[in-house]
């Protein structure tokens, strides 16, 4: 029954200089869901997927993945689950294919069935041209596509991929990008996915949850997130940082205001009534924004007001 889920419940994780590193987590993930975890850098996602993926203990909390607790029963969760981490450092020498046989034979395949297998990842990821070239000259795509072959050959029921795409070209991020909506939608994989690009969750994701500081700060579906903004978002650019500031100050009556280097964005209910006011504001205290916007939420829009905490307190 509870096969393809995970579990969590009020994880924390702290390091040994007692920071909490993950600050009460709970989370539950169907199976054939596809799950994002966002948050910026240092939030606590990489701490949570190793916990779930059985590499760290929990300093307390309970998680269970695919049925099995993933403290006690570490070696029933590793054979359910396939992890892309962000550095695998595969043996370079070896080929693709050589790799993946390898990887059956690990998984206690025949020697027959471990070709049969690689051969298919090998097509199922588009890399049957360049299968029997030494893994260390294959491009950055390339790897990531093998990287995700390699976690498959057990036909794992629950895929983790940590932030898969960073650092791949678009077109190489949209081919992961099939590959992965095709294993979540066609063959019925759970996924809990990392990543840094809203823009990535959005395409993919069912649920989305978001991290800052080791604490969930916000959830739902892309369009639940989008809709939780609640209005609509203006967004005046400056010539200086210094113009922002001074822009913040003036506009005290705006709700929801961020700013983000040259850019003041202002997520109001009545945008287009209150563009005028706000323009006046500005114009008769002498700052001329360079441009302006005003445009539905996007994930994004979500992301910098639930993590803006952070960056304001990071600047001190
Ligand atoms: N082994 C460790 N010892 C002490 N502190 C750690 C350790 N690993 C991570 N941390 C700290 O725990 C916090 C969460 O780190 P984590 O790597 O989980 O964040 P993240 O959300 O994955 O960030 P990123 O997007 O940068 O990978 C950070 O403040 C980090 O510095």
């Amino acid at each position: 029954m509870d096969t393809g889920t995970i579990v969590v419940s009020n994880l924390v994780k702290t390091y040994k200089d007692s920071y909490k590193a993950v600050d009460g987590v709970s989370l539950e993930v169907q199976k054939g869901e596809c799950f994002a975890f966002l948050g910026p850098n240092g939030a606590g996602k990489s701490t949570t997927v190793k916990i779930l993926t059985t590499l760290m203990t929990p300093s307390s909390g309970e998680v269970f993945v695919s049925g099995f607790n993933a403290e006690t029963e570490p070696d029933k969760v590793r054979l359910k689950i396939g992890v892309v981490l962000q550095d695998t450092g595969l043996d370079q020498d070896l080929s693709g294919r050589e790799l993946l046989e390898l990887q059956g034979r690990i998984f206690n395949m025949t020697k027959k069935e471990a070709k049969t297998r690689a051969t298919e990842l090998l097509a199922k990821v588009g890399l049957e041209d360049d299968a029997d070239k030494p893994s260390k000259k294959y491009s950055g795509g390339m790897r990531r596509r093998l990287d995700l072959a390699m976690t498959l050959v057990h036909n794992p029921e629950i895929l983790f991929l940590d932030e898969p795409t960073t650092g791949l070209d678009p077109l190489n991020r949209k081919a992961i990008w099939e590959e992965i909506r095709r294993l979540n939608k066609e063959e019925g994989t759970t996924v809990f996915l990392t990543t840094q690009y809203l823009e990535e969750a959005d395409e993919l994701a069912d649920h989305i949850k978001i991290i800052n500081k080791g604490k969930i700060v916000a959830e739902g579906t892309p369009s639940e997130l989008k809709d939780s903004i609640g209005a609509d978002v203006i967004v005046f650019e400056f010539a200086e940082e210094q113009e922002v500031a001074r822009a913040k100050e003036l506009l005290t009556d705006a709700e929801g205001v961020i700013t983000q280097e040259k850019e003041l964005r202002i997520t109001t209910k009545e945008a287009s009534k209150r563009l005028s006011s706000y323009l006046k504001i500005l114009t008769d205290a002498g700052i001329e924004p360079e441009s302006l916007s005003v445009s539905q939420p996007t994930l994004d829009d979500v992301f910098i007001q639930v993590t803006a905490a952070k960056r304001e307190d990071d600047r001190g």
